[in-house]
């Protein structure tokens, strides 16, 4: 019985050792975690950047033309194309880890994070910068992203930013496009004057919205045969009223009524929407397929119908949410995604009349006033809307430096003989 407690005792003893080694340990790790923590307090200083803020494409593009980057022994090769899709090009951005980088003569540390988890909506990573200086540099971390922020507007001053989206989010497509100016897409009427005051008066109004509860929104509808202008003009309101573009591709394979929803409620602020073609996407009779499907009780993993109307009268962005769609065949489209208040102004682009062919000539060759007999040749030998803007520009093309003698040969374009 008297073993057993000795036993015991000796248990206990060596159970208490045990634990107090075990605090010991812990209360040791404790302490010099916090010890590291406080001295690297006082060493560094640190600044993070999530890639959901506009610094982090900011800081990105820096350092891939920061040249002591180039001295890190582990980079990431990023492929970029010009704003057709051609001319790629490689930069070298810092991978995930630690990098050491020289900044104004002083030594700073970059770490790019990856986050194990992944946005659901775009299937990227989450990820973040850390830039870390000595403390007594401090001022220069934020110098270098100030930098960051005037290399990146500098690039893109003057210039549209067309945006793609990749699944549920926005991603920056090629290099900047030289702005179109409005002078060079010619419309009938008084039409571009008409939708530059629309959307001044949206923008400048919106106080106005918000008191009277009306979604900060509006939507804009391009119809008409193809040639006549309707990309145009877009990308020529965009440059005018110094916004991007974001390009809504519906077709994409994993598109669906969560990702459209994020898209169209989370694009780059001050950019327009732009729905192109919307016709091939959605017309009546994808949507009856649906309504055929969904009383079948079948459900449907992909972008729906009404998947797409939800997205459409989604939350408006804090600036406003700016829409343009496009077709060229109006009568397919439903009623339902073009009522008022998903569009607000339809606009209907039609085949040349001979005004615009008149001024399309003048403006191609850069003609005077003194030119305007010769202009009149041409116009009159033009059918109003019986030729499409670019069937025009593209028969002037063929004597690009002879006016003379694309009237000469108008009747190639047009059989209605010079008078
Ligand atoms: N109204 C116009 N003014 C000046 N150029 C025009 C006009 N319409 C068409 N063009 C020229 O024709 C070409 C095609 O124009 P654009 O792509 O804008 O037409 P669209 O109406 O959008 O055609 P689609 O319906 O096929 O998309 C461009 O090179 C453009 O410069």
């Amino acid at each position: 019985m008297e073993l057993n407690n000795t036993a015991l005792v000796k248990g206990i003893k060596s159970g208490i050792g045990i634990l107090l080694i075990g605090s010991c340990v812990g209360l040791i790790g404790n302490v010099s975690n916090w010890l590291i923590k406080k001295l690297n307090d006082s060493f560094y200083y640190k600044i993070d950047i999530d890639s959901k803020d506009k610094s982090y494409e900011w800081v990105m593009y820096w350092l891939s033309s920061n040249d002591s980057i180039k001295g890190s022994n582990h980079l990431s090769a990023e492929t970029t194309y010009n704003s057709v899709g051609k001319n790629p090009r490689i930069i070298f951005v810092p991978s995930v880890g630690n990098h050491r980088i020289l900044y104004k003569g002083r030594s700073l540390w970059v770490n790019r994070v990856r986050d194990p988890q992944f946005d659901l909506g775009s299937g990227a990573p989450f990820e973040s910068i850390q830039l870390t200086c000595y403390k007594s540099n401090k001022n220069i971390l934020e110098d270098l992203i100030k930098d960051a922020m005037r290399l990146s507007l500098n690039r893109d001053f003057g210039k549209t930013v067309i945006y793609m989206n990749d699944g549920g989010s926005w991603q920056r497509f090629g290099n900047p496009r030289t702005i179109r100016s409005l002078d060079s897409v010619i419309l009938a009427d008084d039409l571009k004057k008409t939708v530059i005051y629309d959307i001044k008066e949206f923008l400048n109004n919106e106080v106005w919205y918000r008191n009277r509860g009306i979604p900060y929104r509006r939507g804009y509808l391009l119809y008409g045969p193809p040639g006549n202008g309707k990309s145009s003009f877009i990308t020529a309101i965009a440059g005018e009223l110094n916004l991007d573009i974001c390009i809504v591709s519906l077709s994409q394979k994993d598109m669906n009524d969560k990702k459209i929803n994020q898209l169209l409620n989370n694009a780059p602020p001050k950019s327009i929407l732009l729905i192109e073609d919307i016709d091939a996407a959605f017309n009546k009779q994808r949507k009856i397929i649906e309504e055929s499907q969904s009383n079948n009780n079948l459900h449907s993993d992909g972008l729906t119908f009404s998947g797409l109307l939800n997205a459409l009268d989604g939350v408006a962005s804090q600036e406003g949410r700016l829409l343009f769609m496009t077709t060229n065949k109006l009568d397919f489209l439903d009623e339902a995604l073009i009522r008022d208040g998903r569009v607000d102004l339809k606009l209907h682009i039609q085949n040349a009349t001979k005004q615009q062919a008149r001024q399309l000539f003048k403006h191609f060759y850069n003609l005077d006033n003194n030119s305007n007999a010769m202009c009149e040749k041409f116009a009159q030998n033009i059918q109003d809307y019986q030729l499409s803007m670019s069937q025009i520009q593209g028969f002037l093309l063929k004597y690009i430096h002879s006016p003379e003698g694309a009237i000469e040969n108008i009747n190639l374009l047009n059989p209605v003989p010079i008078n």
